[in-house]
């Protein structure tokens, strides 16, 4: 069993590189590694508060069994009164990942989800972020994406460049969005050729224990449904092993047609921030982190980084633990 320490507080283009990849698709043969299905429940054993200032986290110790997660002693769950602390929090936590990655490998490579994770990164757009944080040396890229043009008001591509991008000096060649003049298909064949460049370029590393890429940080949102990237809950996406990238057609959130990482890309990253707010995530959080059994785990239950899982919430979120 592993330990798991809670936290409260009170507060486009390729590697070539164009906005619209152009690449052949070269397969590679994988090996999987996914997180196993846990055999207890998870649960929690809360202490006492070791720190309770208005700003500073409060600590609880706990301990969960069984799961992916625990079985690594790698999660870290952190719960803010509110959504502006838990933003403050955020910030502090990528420009640090921002600094030690660009130190250790000379770049940083950031991938981005859609829907309200944008909006919790603004404090990254102030001081002193904006200014000491070197974005010349990011790369981003996005864990999943609908199939629309890049104008859309469903494109996490735009979602992200009018709230964040626009507002930070990352080179546009470092920026890799979708083709949206592709089918679903071709487009999840064409962004993982990408990643494939990126990674023989040695801008992304490739995790030596899965074969997979190997990403900084991964900031995945969460929905209602516990679905994180564009792997809903009960489909057969969620089991996919070979692909670095692939296509749905029927997500069950509009739009329909998506892109999105697979788990074992996602579980290759070196740091992933689940950031999860308000309480119609709460059913979710609870189903995740709480001590029921379930025999079908969410889609978020399977998020197990080879690096450290930190999870972010705000109490409407955490309302139900
Ligand atoms: O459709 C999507 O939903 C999830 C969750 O979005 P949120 O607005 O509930 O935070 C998001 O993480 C994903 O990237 C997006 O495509």
């Amino acid at each position: 069993m592993g330990s798991f320490s809670i936290s409260v507080s009170s507060r486009a283009s390729s590697v070539g590189l164009t906005p619209v990849h152009r690449s052949s698709y070269i397969p590679v043969v994988q090996s999987l590694v996914l997180a196993k299905r846990p055999k207890t429940p998870i649960c929690w054993l809360r202490t006492k508060a070791v720190s309770s200032s208005a700003r500073d986290p409060i600590r609880f110790r706990s301990a969960m069994a069984g799961t992916a997660a625990s079985e690594k002693g790698k999660g870290d769950l952190q719960v803010f009164e509110s959504e502006e602390d838990l933003s403050v929090s955020l910030a502090k936590y990528t420009a640090d990942l921002s600094e030690k990655f660009i130190q250790e490998r000379g770049a940083f490579t950031v991938v981005l989800s859609g829907g309200s994770l944008i909006h919790s990164l603004r404090k990254l757009l102030e001081s002193p972020y904006l200014e000491s944080v070197d974005w010349t040396k990011w790369h981003v890229s996005w864990v999943d994406e609908r199939v629309v043009p890049k104008n859309h008001e469903d494109s996490n591509y735009k979602l992200a460049y009018d709230g964040f991008i626009s507002k930070v000096p990352i080179p546009p060649g470092n920026i890799y969005a979708i083709n949206d003049a592709l089918t679903a298909e071709g487009a999840a064949d064409d962004y993982e050729a990408c990643l494939k460049q990126l990674v023989n370029n040695k801008v992304v590393d490739l995790s030596a224990a899965s074969g997979f890429p190997k990403f900084d940080l991964m900031l995945l949102g969460m929905g209602p449904d516990g679905h994180v990237a564009s792997l809903f809950p009960g489909h057969p996406l969620v089991n996919e092993n070979k692909r670095w990238v692939t296509f749905i057609k029927d997500s069950p959130k509009p739009p329909p047609e998506r892109i999105t990482y697979t788990f074992p890309v996602i579980n290759s990253s070196a740091s992933i921030a689940l950031v999860i707010c308000g309480s119609g995530k709460a059913d979710a959080v609870h189903r995740a982190l709480g001590n029921q059994e379930n025999s079908d785990l969410l889609p978020v239950q399977i998020v197990s980084p080879e690096g450290k899982l930190t999870w972010f919430l705000d109490k409407p979120a955490a309302s139900k633990l």
